[in-house]
């Protein structure tokens, strides 16, 4: 539970990437014990405030100090603002592309940011950001996403149906599946219900899924027009994932036999713009903040 002062508000920020949402909660001491139980009551849509992960605000260094982490992940000043997240059932990820996007404008527009170009800290190394524009609700934004490293191919299992995908490590592991003549109504029809079945062998730590459709003919702008879905390590079906899209943008271009390129992916939740390049990748696209409130003391206790 809250280690820091259970009688006390805690106050929280909700926010969405493409409709991949999150509960922010700024802690930069990194005061709070982010226990499994309370991220999972928090992130659960009718006990708690309800989203796909948590995200909390720290001090990389704070994280240090407490022992949450073992030192500054790569390229990580102790003064950097952490990116701490978790997943909707309180498992810690390494990266959340949708995340930093939020977490980014979150900075800016609370002021704990006062450019619109710096670094945030994850698991996964540090990821620059620039924020091209925001208000107190809306932003865009660009995420330097780091290097995507592809290491063969995977098998999934979805209902009665097997995909063949390539392994993508975008610093969080993902099986990515181009499904050959796979049309939107064919991805729409896609039942996640019961889950995803992952070679456990192949992803010991599990994977983020992505069934993606071939790309059609590049646009005015010089972008491979794609669209996917996602189930997600920890969550299940969402309605975007950051990482996934590098992850998607990676295995289209392998497809077509190139390494490099730009894309513009659709997921259920809207669109962003992914780049790949020979040394990282980027992520760009929107964010907005919904709702502020503070928890009441006690919330979490099921004791009635
Ligand atoms: N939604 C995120 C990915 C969150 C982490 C993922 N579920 C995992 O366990 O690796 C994104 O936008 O990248």
């Amino acid at each position: 539970m809250i280690a820091q002062s259970p009688a006390e508000h805690l106050r929280f920020v909700k926010g969405h990437g493409t409709q991949n949402d999150f509960v922010i909660l700024a802690d930069p001491a990194a005061n709070l014990d982010l226990t499994e139980p309370f991220v999972a009551a928090l992130c659960d849509r009718r006990r708690g405030v309800g989203a796909d992960g948590l995200l909390r605000v720290v001090r990389s260094a704070a994280l240090v100090e407490r022992g949450v982490l073992d030192g500054l992940p790569d390229g990580v000043a102790p003064d950097d603002w952490f990116m701490d997240y978790r997943n909707a059932d309180g498992s810690i990820a390494e990266m959340c592309g949708n995340g930093v996007r939020v977490f980014a404008h979150y900075l800016r527009a609370s002021g704990l940011a006062s450019e619109d170009a710096f670094t945030v800290g994850s698991r996964a190394g540090a990821r620059p950001v620039i924020v091209h524009g925001h208000d107190t609700v809306r932003a865009d934004v660009t995420v330097e996403m780091g290097r995507v490293r592809m290491d063969g191919e995977s098998l999934v299992r979805i209902g009665d149906d097997a995909y063949r995908g390539i392994k993508v490590d975008v610093g969080n592991p993902h099986l990515a599946c181009v499904v050959p003549d796979l049309t939107s109504e064919d991805l729409a029809a896609i039942d996640f219900a019961a889950g995803v079945e992952i070679d456990h062998d192949a992803f010991p730590h599990g994977a983020n899924v992505e069934l993606v459709m071939p790309p059609g003919p590049v646009d005015e702008l010089g972008r491979l027009p794609t669209a996917m879905r996602v189930f997600e390590r920890g969550v299940g079906e969402t309605r975007s994932c950051g990482t996934g899209l590098v992850a998607a943008g990676a295995a289209v271009l392998a497809a077509r036999g190139e390494s490099t390129g730009t894309l513009r992916i659709t997921v259920p939740g809207g669109r962003v713009d992914v780049g790949i390049g020979p040394e990282g990748s980027s992520l760009r696209g929107p964010s907005m903040l919904v709702a502020e409130g503070e928890l009441r003391p006690g919330w979490d206790r099921l004791d009635h």
